[in-house]
This record gives C-alpha cells, sequence and structure tokens, in this order.
C-alpha cells in the first residue's frame, strides 16, 4: 500500500508535484498517468526516498521509505535511471544486490527464471537489448519478494512479446496480492493491464478513478438511434437519467444514460422501427485527452498551408 499526504516537490521556481493525495491498494494494478512532465518520477523517486518532499508525506505500508529495516522486501522498484555496470554480468548484478540485503542466491536464480532471463545470465549486461535491460530492471525489482513493486515506464521501447510479458508479470504479481503501480505518459498500454487509475497533469491531481469509470464520465455510454419515427422514440426513452439529443427534422438521436439492448427493447414494445442502433465507444486515449488537455506542458504545433506567409 502506498499513501501520499499532500505530497509536493519543488525544484527552485518549479513545482513538480503539487499536494498530491492518494493511496495505491494490493491486490490490482494501479496505473500512474500524466503528460510528460506532470510529475511521476519525480512522485516515484519520492517514494523510494530518492528524492525528499519539499512538504507533505508518502509512505509504503504505514511506513516512510528510509523507516523499513529491509526496505527491498517491502517495494521494489524500476526507475527510469539505471545504475547496472555494463561489464558485470546479470547474475553478478543481481548477486551483489542480494547479497547486500541478505537475500539468498536461491532468490536470485528465482527472479532470473521469472524474468527469463536464464539464458543470458551470465553476459555482460552492458551488451543487453533495451528489453534484456528492462527484465534485468525488473529481476532487481523482485529481488526482495516485494509486496509493493512499483515500476516507471516499463514497456517503454519493448517490442510486442515483450509488452505482453510484462503485462501477464504485473497482473501475475497483483493477483498474488501485491500492490502494483506503473507509470505511463500512453493511456493505450496502462488500460492493458490496469484496473485503477491515479491521473496527474502539471503536478497535480486531475482523476484517482477506474478505467471503467473514466470511460463512462467520457460519454462513453451513448448511444446513436436512427429510427422511423425520432418524435415519439423521444417520449418512450424519456426518463430519470436519460440524455437525449437530436436535430429537427433528422432521424437519428443521441441517447445517453441507456443501454443499447433497453432502448431497443423500448422501441420495439412501442412498434417503432430501428434502422441503426450503435453504441458509441470512446477510446480511452480520448477519454484521457480530454482530461489532460489543460495540463500538457508542452503542446505540439504545425501550420496549415494556408497560415503561411
Ligand atoms: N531535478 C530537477 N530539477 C528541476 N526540475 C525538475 C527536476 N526533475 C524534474 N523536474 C521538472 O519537474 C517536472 C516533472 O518532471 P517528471 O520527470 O517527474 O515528470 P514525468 O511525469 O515523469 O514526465 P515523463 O512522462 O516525461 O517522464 C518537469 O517539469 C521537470 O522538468
Amino acid at each position: 500500500m502506498i499513501e501520499a499526504h499532500q505530497l509536493t516537490k519543488r525544484y527552485g521556481e518549479k513545482t513538480a508535484v503539487d499536494r498530491l493525495d492518494f493511496t495505491v491498494r494490493p491486490g490490482t494494478v494501479t496505473g500512474f498517468l500524466g503528460p510528460n512532465g506532470a510529475g511521476k518520477s519525480t512522485t516515484m523517486r519520492m517514494i523510494v526516498g530518492l528524492d525528499a518532499p519539499s512538504s507533505g508525506s508518502v509512505t509504503v505500508n504505514g511506513r516512510r521509505y528510509a523507516e523499513h529495516a529491509a526496505p527491498l522486501q517491502e517495494v521494489g522498484a524500476l526507475l527510469e535511471a539505471k545504475s547496472i555496470h555494463p561489464g558485470r554480468s546479470a547474475f553478478d548484478h543481481l548477486m551483489a544486490q542480494a547479497y547486500t540485503h541478505g537475500i539468498p542466491r536461491r532468490r536470485v536464480e528465482e527472479v532470473i527464471e521469472m524474468t527469463g532471463l536464464q539464458a543470458v545470465a551470465k553476459k555482460r549486461a552492458g551488451a543487453f537489448s533495451l528489453g534484456m535491460g528492462q527484465r534485468l530492471g525488473i529481476a532487481a525489482a523482485l529481488l526482495g519478494d516485494p509486496s509493493t513493486v512499483m515500476l516507471d515506464e516499463p514497456v517503454n521501447g519493448l517490442d510486442p512479446e515483450g509488452v505482453l510479458w510484462i503485462r501477464n508479470l504485473l497482473s501475475g504479481l497483483a493477483a498474488e496480492g501485491r500492490t502494483v503501480f506503473v507509470s505511463s505518459h500512453l493511456m493505450s498500454e496502462i488500460a492493458l493491464v490496469a484496473e485503477h487509475l491515479i491521473i496527474v497533469g502539471r503536478g497535480r491531481l486531475l482523476a484517482d478513478t477506474t478505467v471503467k469509470d473514466l470511460v463512462s464520465q467520457a460519454g462513453g455510454d451513448t448511444v446513436k438511434v436512427v429510427s422511423a419515427d425520432p418524435a415519439r422514440l423521444r417520449e418512450v426513452l424519456a426518463g430519470p437519467g436519460v440524455d437525449i439529443s437530436g436535430r429537427a427534422g433528422s432521424e437519428e438521436l443521441e441517447v445517453t444514460g441507456m443501454p443499447a439492448r433497453a432502448i431497443g427493447t423500448a422501441a420495439g414494445k412501442a412498434g417503432i422501427t430501428l434502422f441503426e442502433l450503435t453504441p458509441r465507444t470512446v477510446s480511452l486515449e480520448e477519454a484521457f485527452m480530454e482530461l489532460t488537455q489543460d495540463a500538457v506542458e508542452y503542446h505540439g504545433s504545425f501550420a496549415t498551408a494556408g497560415s503561411a506567409a
């Protein structure tokens, strides 16, 4: 369990993390999302004590990271900055860490197997591909068999097989009852693995929600209905929580707050012929963009042909 209370980090004039309050719970994968520069890495660094909060606090399993007697057993982290000696083999790198934390050799062998590094474990880590490097970073994060696992942009630059592997690994860790906290600036990646979402923009909390709720809040439960008698259909469907819109003279209605199946049934009972009944699905990417559009630090811009002088 990770708990942040009014967590704040300032770098001079810049407030990278601004009074964040959130809880990351065990047994599920929580995605940590936000545009570039939103403060995700800074937050994660504070969770593992690599950066000190300017104010507020963050704890793992009820204590600040530095207060744990055996922190590697509490939280395993893969952060963006890697500190792997390029001349050392993956096995030696993990053994060195295990040795300094009183972790047995057996556990090193276990994490090598879990991360599929058996064939390359004795090779120089400096010669590793990006994917292998990520696997090694994850192996190191899992070394202490931690109840909380935190990964910063774990799928960055991975091939589809690597992405699928990470997805299965994270779901498996959550199913074992661990707290799993994963950052990304890509909604599409997180949507496949996370159930819960913490979304930040410019250091502020924008949403603490579920993937399901984010979609429905963004209008994911709208249904397009084309019928022979839209005026009567409006009357038939009207009710509490149901919102109906449509242009005068058009056969098309947009219905929010009623599933397609219920609309079809009601129309059928009233004898109204339907020509089309289409649930509109808002992609998570769209929902995310809508939520974070004001919080993006650097908007891209492009000149249209007409604007060139
Ligand atoms: N050491 C530092 N000194 C000054 N500013 C910093 C420092 N570290 C981060 N920042 C600034 O704080 C803000 C948050 O950065 P952070 O790296 O935490 O964002 P992020 O959400 O992880 O972004 P990304 O998705 O690009 O990795 C940015 O504006 C960044 O420039």
